[in-house]
């Protein structure tokens, strides 16, 4: 089984265009090679055993805007979880094709063959997906992934409590840094000093041959035992060459990627050149080039600043810099349009101000890390099947660690520790709904404290407006006229960005006519011209009337169709034009059937003349300039409708 009914029993704020599965999935991008050695169960159906019906863990949406995945999902321990302990597995569709734009796709495992096996639960998956990173929200997670083999022997990537229980109502966080399948270190495996030579080396491994049969394929059916040969093989193929030993010495597992170039590497840049990485960077939306560097920079969309780890879309360069924090602040209509500027309170990590950023107490020193040797990277492998180092997660990229009890007191020897800022951010006008601003290195300090700050990205949104709508630069707004004024001209009063504006209405003007008020829409966010106000006119008919109305119109409505009113007449207003007999005050024209028809009683021009158009107003003026009208009733039709 890899899917659960549809709606039945989907953890709450599961979305809903996700699939939700059991069990792992498997594409067809994987081989049949490769699927018989991940999936040797080939179970059609049924629970991969690591499934936990009901999950002590929850999905949440993060709602504290400090947190780098702000507006995003969370996953939360809805119990205590004991340290060590299996939380749950990381289902999704295993893969072996490309998925470089995916953040849910985690490296599973290497197949023999060196194929670089995916899930990814971008499309299907289950609560596992949405579980953070743990950098730039607390200092450590405290989650692992583990991968193992189920009971029937398939692979799979688990989610473990870490040494610490994981509190009721914690945000479960992991690194996403670390590759449980980067080559192990090959002197541990072979069990010689750093130090040894290629002769003890040798001797070593032929020693240790005999174990090695014991873990050939050939002789040992158990893929645990296949596992182990291959990395005793691995070790031994390092070491006895010496330019590769070498480099391993010096980069550490990086060096045993495929591609490696130490130069690039000790250049600080990526080392496996540029393929693969589809290491986006905010598009600045608004004019050529961007804007990179100004004070702040208009980005179209954000994109998760989650940077380097398991996901494929992070350079090597972004390990030296430091996160990105995403915040939301909300502005009205009217900022929107005319510019404003919003001071936004975070917590950035900074470099601690005790230590300067050393974490020691004075006269403490720092010793070789142990997990990275010194080399401050680890290696992992992304779906595309390249690989690329990044920081150390035990010293952060420092190649160090502080040895017990000479930890400074501020930052508890992290070097680093957030603080409150705030930050003035002008928000151009123009800015529309959704759009962003960089501002650069007002986000996190690097992990190392040497590299760049990362960038506080704040999204805008734009509070609708009832007065109008927005299309790019230009603005609409309806203006609604009475009926008497659309027959008989007269001024309505306009909002503009500006304030109030009279404006003159043409006599007859006709329901869903335009004007146009040049350039009192919205500036370009870039800078440049302004768009245009649209004003369309909605003539509102009164729902009722006095009894002398109905007398006037139906003496209008008897000089239109024709129908002598004589008797009506002698009630009308004797000031009303509409007195004077029909025949006198209208054309007559012949209709196609025979019957006499009146022409509308005015002239209904289909431009209103721009003369007539020109607002006249104490608190402003407007000038109309063009005017869009729906095409004028062609005489036929006229004689048509008022024929019915
Ligand atoms: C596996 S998903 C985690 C779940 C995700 N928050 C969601 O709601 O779907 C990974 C994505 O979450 C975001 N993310 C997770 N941890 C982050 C962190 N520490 N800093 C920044 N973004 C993070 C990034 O957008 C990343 O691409």
């Amino acid at each position: 089984m890899t899917k659960r009914d549809s709606g039945q029993n989907l953890p709450q704020r599961w979305p809903s265009h996700l699939q939700y599965l059991d069990a792992l999935v498997y594409h067809s991008s994987v081989p049949a090679a490769v699927r018989s050695d991940i999936y040797p169960s080939s179970r059609k159906t049924g629970r991969s055993d690591g499934f936990i019906p009901r999950p002590s863990v929850a999905i949440r949406s993060i709602s504290d805007p400090s947190h780098p995945a702000f507006g995003q999902c969370g996953l939360f321990a809805t119990k205590k979880i004991a340290a060590r302990t299996h939380i749950l597995d990381y289902l999704g569709e295993v893969h072996c094709d490309d998925r470089p734009d995916s953040d849910y796709d985690l490296s599973l495992c290497r197949a023999q063959d060196g194929t670089s096996v995916g899930v990814d639960a971008s499309r299907m998956g289950n609560e596992a997906r949405f579980i953070n990173d743990f950098r730039g929200v607390k200092p450590r997670p405290n989650a692992v992934f583990e991968d193992r083999r189920t009971a029937e022997g398939d692979m799979c990537m688990s989610v473990w409590s870490g040494s610490e229980a994981i509190r009721k109502g914690d945000e479960i966080l992991i690194s996403y840094a670390e590759d449980r399948h980067a080559p192990k270190d090959p002197y541990k495996v072979l069990g010689v000093n750093k130090d040894a030579s290629a002769a003890d080396i040798k001797k070593t491994y032929f020693s240790a041959l005999q174990l090695a049969r014991k873990y050939h394929p050939d002789t040992n059916p158990d893929q645990g035992a296949k596992d182990k040969f291959v990395e005793i093989q691995e070790a031994y193929d390092l070491l006895k060459d010496d330019k590769k030993r070498a480099a391993y010495d010096q980069y550490g597992s990086a060096a045993q990627q495929p591609g490696f170039n130490p130069d690039a590497f000790a250049n600080g840049r990526n080392p496996f050149g540029a393929g693969g990485f589809n290491f986006q960077d905010f598009s600045a939306s608004f004019g050529a080039g961007g804007r990179r560097g100004s004070q702040s920079q208009i980005f179209e969309e954000l994109f998760g600043a989650f940077g380097g780890g398991r996901f494929g879309g992070a350079g090597f360069a972004e390990n030296t810099r430091g996160h990105d924090i995403e915040v939301s602040v909300g502005i009205s209509f009217i900022e929107a349009c005319k510019g404003t500027s919003r001071t936004i309170n975070v917590t950035p990590v900074v470099n601690c101000d005790t230590c300067s950023g050393s974490g020691l107490k004075p006269g403490a020193k720092r010793t070789t890390c142990a997990t990275c040797r010194g080399t401050g990277t680890m290696a992992y492998i992304l779906e595309s099947g390249f690989q690329m180092a990044t920081t150390c997660s035990t010293c952060h990229g420092t190649g160090s660690t502080v040895p017990r009890g000479s930890h400074c007191g501020t930052c508890g020897g992290n070097g680093q520790v957030r603080t409150k800022k705030s930050v003035k951010v002008d928000i151009p006008a123009g800015v529309e709904n959704g759009m962003g601003i960089r501002v650069p290195n007002a986000g996190d300090a690097s992990n190392s404290g040497k590299g760049q700050n990362g960038d506080l990205l704040v999204r805008v949104n734009v509070a609708s407006s009832k007065l109008f709508r927005r299309q790019g630069v230009n603005l609409h707004h309806e203006a609604r006229i009475p009926m008497h004024t659309a027959l008989l001209g007269g001024r309505v009063r306009v909002p503009t960005l500006d304030g109030e504006v009279d404006v003159r209405v043409p006599a007859g003007t006709q329901q869903g006519e335009e004007m146009v008020l040049k350039s009192r829409g919205v500036p370009h966010v870039n800078g440049g011209d302004k768009g245009d106000l649209f004003v369309q006119f909605a003539v509102q008919l009164p729902r009722t009337l006095t009894k002398r109305q109905r007398e006037i119109l139906q003496l209008y409505a008897d000089e239109v169709e024709g129908r002598p009113s004589v008797s009506r007449s002698e009630s009308a207003s004797p000031s009303s034009t509409a007195h004077k007999p029909a025949s006198e005050s209208r054309e007559r024209s012949d209709s196609d059937d025979g019957s006499l028809v009146f022409d509308f009683p005015y002239s209904a021009s289909a431009r209103i003349p721009s003369s007539a158009l020109s607002p006249v107003t104490p608190s402003g003026e407007a000038e109309a300039e063009e005017r869009t009208d729906p095409a004028p009733p062609k005489d036929e039709e006229r004689r048509r409708r008022a024929a019915a």
